[in-house]
Parts: C-alpha cells; structure tokens; sequence
C-alpha cells in the first residue's frame, strides 16, 4: 500500500435502479494534494463523494481511504471530514454551539476538540458571529461554517462538495488559503466543484466524470496539453495589422470577434496551437504591433471540460424526462 495514498478506488459501481450513477470507477487521490472532481449535471460526483464520505456502499469494486479497505458498514471512515449537498447544520444555534453539537454527536465530545474551537471559527473568519444563530446567516457563512466543522476534526483527507458557493472574492481568497495551507500541512482535499476558475487555482489534478464514467484523471498541465488549439483574445495597439499578420502565421485560424464581450478596445481572436501562438507573438512585436492582453478564451481547464463532456451532459436526466413525456402523451 503507498504511504501517501489518500484514496485509492477501483471498478466503483454504483447504482440507483436502472441508473449507474458510477460505472467502473477508479480514483487515486494523494496525500497533501487537492484533487478536482469535475463532471456535468448528473455525472455522478456527489455519488462518489458521498460514498468516500461512508454515506453509502459501492455494489462493487474496491474503496480505500487513508490506506483502509472500506467495509460494508455505513459510518464515516477514521480521518474523513466533509460534506455534500452543503452542509448540515442547525439554524436555531450558533457556530460555536454547531459545532459544539457536531463534536459531541460524531462523539468527538473531548475537551481537545471542544478546545479548538475558537481557533477553527477563526481560521473560516467566523469569530465576530461566533454567538449569532446560524438563522440568520448568508450562504457564504453557512459554508464557512461547514468547513469549520469539517476541520474541526483534524481529518488526513477532506471531502468538500462545491465549499466556495456564496462566497464573496475575499471569502473565496480565504477558504483557498485555509485548503492550501490543509493540503501543505498534509491533508489530502476532493473538492467537487462546477467552478472551473477554483479548480485551476487550487488543483493539480482532476478526474472528470461525464455519466458516471472517468473521461480524465491526472493532472491539470497534460489535460490543459492535450486540449490542444485554444482560442485566444488579442489586444493590441493596431487591430487591422494584427488581424492581416494572424491570418498569414502557419497555424493561426482568425474567429469571428465575442459578440457577447463588448470593450473599449477592439479585440482579435483566434484560435491556434500554443507553438503557432509564439510564433504569432513574435511576428507582432517585429511589425510593431504592441500587445496590450493575450489570454485563452476560456481557461484550458474549461476548454478540455468541454472538449471531452459536451453534448452528453444531463443526458439520463433527459432520457428519463423523455420517458416521462412519452407516458404522458
Ligand atoms: N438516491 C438516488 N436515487 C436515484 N437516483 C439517484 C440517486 N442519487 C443519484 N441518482 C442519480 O445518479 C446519477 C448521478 O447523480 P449525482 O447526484 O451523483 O450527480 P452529480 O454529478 O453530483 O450532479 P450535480 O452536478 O447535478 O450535483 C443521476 O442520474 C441521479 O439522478
């Protein structure tokens, strides 16, 4: 067994009647590191995070966690934090007494971790609302506080099912500095999320779900390799060159400009392996061009996202909608 594997799946199936939510999966996750799961409507990620979480059992294949083979028992396995489906917590009390309330329910009720709680509100930002009720929390909060019973327990591998929704940019800068300092510290994080500027910043490796299926795992620089051409959005000081040079470089293919993106300055896109880009660049700068912003389109992340999912998303749901219409009619 590797020392550093946090979760090693293999051939995980999971059903729901007719519906394999997961099919053959396999899944390494090692320790320290953030670990994406990314997948259309439907794909199967809460499926699988729901069973890294205990909550429910595969109907085959093999799970470790923290180097324990899973048993057929329904409880969250020693080390694992974490939530789907946001996080579960009571309205009418405060964070300290939420977490007080998760402590003593999951019989963690000693007086090390009743001790760490102040600490933990701290690190999620939560001291000033400390004796609030969670009543009146926004969103953001309420993740905050899902994270902080999360961490609460210390745990070696971390289960967080989309943590950054309702976060403002400052909330979203604090919780990436709180799993950076997690993973560096040895914690092994799946972050399920939809939000593909999160995953880039935060993940080094990615598994991809599309109905139920891994269509990617490793890590983020050889999916964002494989992708391929990339569109990417030109600011120049001289559009009209820009766009007669771009459209004589080898490689280079000129797009029709982002309707959707008005701005003050014109902009070019094209689209172009990344040699065929440099190639480009150097061209500009010879002829004078200044080059004022040079960025992808869409994030390589989300370009192979959708390279590799497109047109299969919510697929079952449809089906099943389908069927439900045919009986209608
Ligand atoms: N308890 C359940 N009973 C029946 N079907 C289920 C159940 N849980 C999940 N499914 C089905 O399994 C498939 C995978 O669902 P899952 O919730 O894991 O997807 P997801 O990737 O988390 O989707 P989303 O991004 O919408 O949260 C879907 O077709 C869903 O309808």
């Amino acid at each position: 067994m590797d020392q550093t594997s946090a979760v090693r799946a293999r051939a995980v199936t999971k059903t729901f009647g007719d519906v394999v939510a997961l099919d053959n999966v396999d899944l390494d996750v090692t320790a320290g590191r953030i670990h994406g799961l990314i997948g259309p409507n439907g794909a199967g990620k809460t499926t699988l995070l729901g069973l890294l979480l205990g909550l429910a059992i595969p109907d085959g294949g093999t799970l470790e966690i923290l180097g324990t083979r899973l048993g057929r028992a329904l409880s969250t396995p020693d080390g694992v934090a974490g939530f789907v489906d946001g996080p579960g917590l009571y309205p009418s009390l405060t964070p300290r007494q939420n977490l007080r309330a998760l402590a003593s329910l999951r019989g963690y009720g000693d007086t090390t971790i009743i001790s760490r709680i102040p600490a933990t509100l701290d690190e999620v930002g939560l001291t000033d609302v400390a004796d609030d009720p969670v009543r009146g929390f926004s969103l953001g909060m309420r993740q905050r506080l899902g994270l902080a019973a999360a961490l609460i327990t210390r745990p070696r591998l971390l289960i967080l099912d989309e943590p950054a929704n309702g976060l403002d940019p400052a909330g979203t800068r604090h919780v990436h500095r709180v799993l950076t300092q997690l993973a560096a510290n040895g914690t092994g994080v799946v972050l399920s999320s939809h939000r593909m500027d999160d995953l880039t910043a935060l993940c080094a490796e990615v598994t991809i779900l599309n109905t139920g299926r891994v269509v990617f795992s490793g890590p983020v620089s050889k999916l964002a390799a494989e992708s391929g051409e990339l569109e990417y959005r030109l600011r120049v000081s001289h559009p009209d060159v820009a766009a007669r040079i771009a459209a004589s470089t080898p490689g280079v293919r000129l797009q029709p400009a982002d309707a959707r993106a008005p701005h003050p300055d014109p902009e070019t896109i094209v689209r172009a392996p990344v040699l065929a880009m440099d190639e480009l660049v150097v061209r500009l700068v010879r002829e004078g061009v200044a080059l004022r912003e040079l960025a992808p389109v869409l994030q390589p992340l989300e370009a192979a996202f959708l390279a590799l999912t497109e047109g299969t998303g919510t697929s079952r749901h449809e089906t099943d909608h389908e069927t439900e219409m045919e009986k209608l009619r």
